[in-house]
């Protein structure tokens, strides 16, 4: 039989197969058939081969010039080889980056260059971080709905397509004022009032969908407002905690734009990471979820300023608020459960508020001594 008859057979199956007509719902192991939910065109990739367990996983991470994409890249190329891990973005890469390890151009809303990508590069694992921010977002709703929706759908039937393993991030943010906030569990009211959150709920229900649907092996964490030392935020609400240390190490003052009482999960980016890593290498029986919050720890400017004030008494914090992002901000958990993912794959954070603190400054001590040195 025609493979296009055969898919079109399988598809119509498939859609009759729904619960109310007493047979079971088909679910479409996307690793037997290969079966694309997009329309199927004459060139689809009909026999993807899927990579057995032991092989190392073969990485793109799309949107990986921000602010978490470089360090991932870092801790998965050490742990699965330089070569395995391919870092994509729409901008151009730093000398640094460049040269760090395979670096190539990939728009996730060029769908057809996504694909080839795919293909050509035998991926098998795929990270997609490229998306547009809560602030940011905000400021450019049409923009963000098209990145962070349209270049999810993309995402999602290209990993469907060919049987990846995908990890798309969530975020506090895809919670609202209706959730619980302290502490927001797992599963709750979800009406977030950005289009950053509204895109976020909707790929961790996508997701869950094709997971369901398909068989794909979607994965998600909700992470918390991500703190680094070596990379800048791309214009989120909780980016005010990573200017923090920049401002106080250059000038020994920083203006706040959030109130001094705005309680907001967060974590170290060092914590972010492996928990991105964890879950991604956990078998998928421990996993009785596929969307979970992860949490760290949770604070205010006000004591994130008291713990920096405590090595640098002469910082001075004063507060002006920027009401898009307070508004965000009051919109958001202030505590997150993870108990799913501690009990589920054994998540567990390292680094608390004071150690944090002390280990940003360490690196910006070290900096400055080289700056000086230099
Ligand atoms: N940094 C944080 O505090 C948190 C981040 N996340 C999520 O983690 C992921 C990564 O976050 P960050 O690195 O902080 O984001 P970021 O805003 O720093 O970087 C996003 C990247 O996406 C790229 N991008 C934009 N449009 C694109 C397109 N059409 N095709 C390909 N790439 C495109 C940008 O060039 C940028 O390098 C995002 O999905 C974000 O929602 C979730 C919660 C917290
Ligand atoms: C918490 C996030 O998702 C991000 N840092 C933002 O503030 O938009």
């Amino acid at each position: 039989m025609p493979v296009m008859r055969f898919f079109s057979k399988v598809a119509k199956q498939a859609l009759l197969s729904t619960p109310g007509c007493g047979c079971q719902p088909l679910t479409v192991a996307v690793r037997n058939i290969s079966f694309s939910p997009r329309q199927v065109t004459s060139d689809a990739s009909f026999h993807s081969v899927s990579f057995s367990e032991t092989d190392h996983p073969k990485v793109l991470i799309t949107g990986g010039l921000g602010q978490l994409g470089v360090g991932l890249a870092k801790l998965l190329r050490k742990r699965y080889g330089k070569n395995n891990v391919i870092l994509s973005d729409i901008r151009k890469p730093p000398n640094s980056v460049f040269h760090s390890g395979p670096f190539i151009y990939s728009d996730i809303l060029d769908y057809k260059n996504l694909r080839e990508i795919v293909v050509n590069n035998r991926i098998t694992w795929l990270v997609h971080y490229s998306a547009l921010l809560s602030a940011v977002g905000e400021a450019n709703v049409a923009l963000a709905r098209s990145v962070n929706i349209t270049g999810l759908h993309n995402i999602l039937d290209i990993a469907a397509e060919h049987g990846l393993r995908l990890f798309v991030p969530s975020t506090i943010g895809a919670f609202g004022p209706s959730s619980p906030r302290n502490p927001t569990p797992d599963l709750c009211v979800q009406r977030p009032r950005t289009i950053y959150g509204v895109s976020k709920v909707h790929a961790e229900l996508m997701g869950e969908y094709y997971h369901h649907r398909y068989g794909l092996d979607f994965r998600c964490l909700r992470y918390p407002g991500i703190i680094s030392a070596d990379s800048m935020p791309g214009g989120g609400t909780t980016d005010y905690a990573v200017q923090i240390f920049h401002d106080a190490i250059k000038t020994g003052k920083f203006e706040c734009n959030l109130r001094p009482d705005t309680r907001l999960p967060m974590m170290y980016i060092d914590d972010c990471l492996r928990a991105t890593l964890e879950v991604m290498e956990a078998p998928a029986e421990t996993l009785s979820m596929r969307t979970y919050n992860i949490n760290a720890m949770s604070f205010t400017p006000e004591e994130l300023a008291q713990e920096l004030q405590k090595q640098m008494p002469e910082l001075e914090v004063t507060y002006e608020v920027d009401p898009v992002r307070q508004a965000i901000a009051d919109s958001w958990p202030m505590n997150f459960d993870d108990s799913n993912a501690r009990k589920d794959w054994a998540w567990k954070h390292d680094y608390d508020l004071p150690e944090l603190v002390q280990t940003m400054l360490n690196f910006f001590g070290s900096e400055t001594r080289m700056a000086r040195f230099n």
